[in-house]
């Protein structure tokens, strides 16, 4: 990444999942002095604001399966439109969820600008799942398998192309609860997925070597999408959907950190901070030290 600007995008969508509170992630970020401290590294910084997204008051789930998928749709063809701008003004898009429903568009805007874009999405989740397999009708675990070209048309289509991104250049970090029908597609598009019994076996740092490796080859470079779930909760406590046995705050910190080094980053999107499940604000501040990290901060 040679540019020295960033420019942040709040997204405080919540309509892909079923649990209040991570509509506040952006704010718990920024709260988190995100913007400072990016500055502090020596980037300009530009931040847009949140895009609206509307309250569920006022809105009637139409279909169960793919829960407000109109909504979670125009979120993210505007999404996608600030992170082509960005991207067109020489910026570094930084996208701050929100559920990670808010992938489909920010990987619509990264790919719509570079096409051939690697992907590491760091994660204890596949969100692999269509409207068929999933146990929840949540559009936030099937983010991955629609950015892949799988799923419901008017969020495939998005910016009317797919797939956005190959399953040969994609890499999962983290997993640890995959739904049956999330595991067997994964064999069949043949996904490298970096479970957290490959991370405990052999190391964060071997992992990422072999990830950034897959993720850049061919590619203009690499999109990160971080869900803090992927963390251990006794490190990220406030998201929707923890699962125990994560990574530790350090090994997060070091795939970061070798990410940086890679030099390869095209992009990052921080997703699932909900500040009503956290203690004291501790994952936003979590999530932007790991910001600094990709964007170069060194202990030394
Ligand atoms: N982005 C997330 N936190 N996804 C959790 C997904 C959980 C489950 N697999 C589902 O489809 O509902
Ligand atoms: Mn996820
Ligand atoms: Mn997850």
């Amino acid at each position: 990444m040679s540019q020295k600007k960033v420019t942040i995008i709040g997204v405080p969508m919540h309509l892909g999942q079923n649990r209040r509170g991570v509509d506040m992630g952006p704010s718990a970020i920024r709260y988190a002095k995100v913007r400072q401290r990016i500055e502090q590294l020596g980037f300009y910084v530009e931040d847009l604001g949140d895009i609206y997204v509307p309250s569920p008051e006022r809105l009637t789930i139409e279909n169960p399966k793919l829960k407000w998928l109109p909504q979670v749709k125009e979120v993210n063809e505007k999404l996608a439109d600030q992170v082509s701008k960005a991207i067109q003004q020489g910026s570094f898009p930084l996208v701050l969820g929100g559920d990670h429903s808010i992938a489909i568009g920010t990987l619509t805007g990264v790919t719509r600008q570079y096409q051939e874009v690697g992907l590491i999405w760091f994660d204890a989740h596949g969100d692999l799942n269509t409207e068929e397999s999933s146990p929840s009708g949540n559009i936030h675990g099937m983010s991955l398998a629609v950015s892949l070209g799988i799923g419901h048309s008017d969020l495939v289509n998005m910016g009317n192309f797919s797939p956005k991104i190959k399953p040969d250049r994609t890499v999962i970090v983290g997993a640890r609860d995959l739904d049956p029908p999330e595991k067997t597609r994964i064999h069949e598009l043949g996904i490298r997925v970096f479970t957290m019994h490959e991370i405990d076996r052999v190391g964060m740092a071997a992992v990422m070597e072999e990830a950034i490796q897959i993720a850049s080859q061919g590619t203009k470079g690499i999109h990160l999408s971080f869900d803090l779930d992927g963390l251990d909760p006794k490190d990220a406590p406030g998201v929707g959907t923890p699962v125990l046995g994560g990574t530790t705050y350090r090994e997060s910190q070091l795939a970061m950190e070798m990410l940086a080094e890679s030099k390869q980053l095209l992009s990052a999107e921080f997703v699932e901070v909900n500040p009503i499940l956290d203690q004291a604000n501790h994952t936003a501040k979590v999530a932007v030290e790991l910001i600094e990290s990709i964007l170069g901060k060194k202990i030394l």
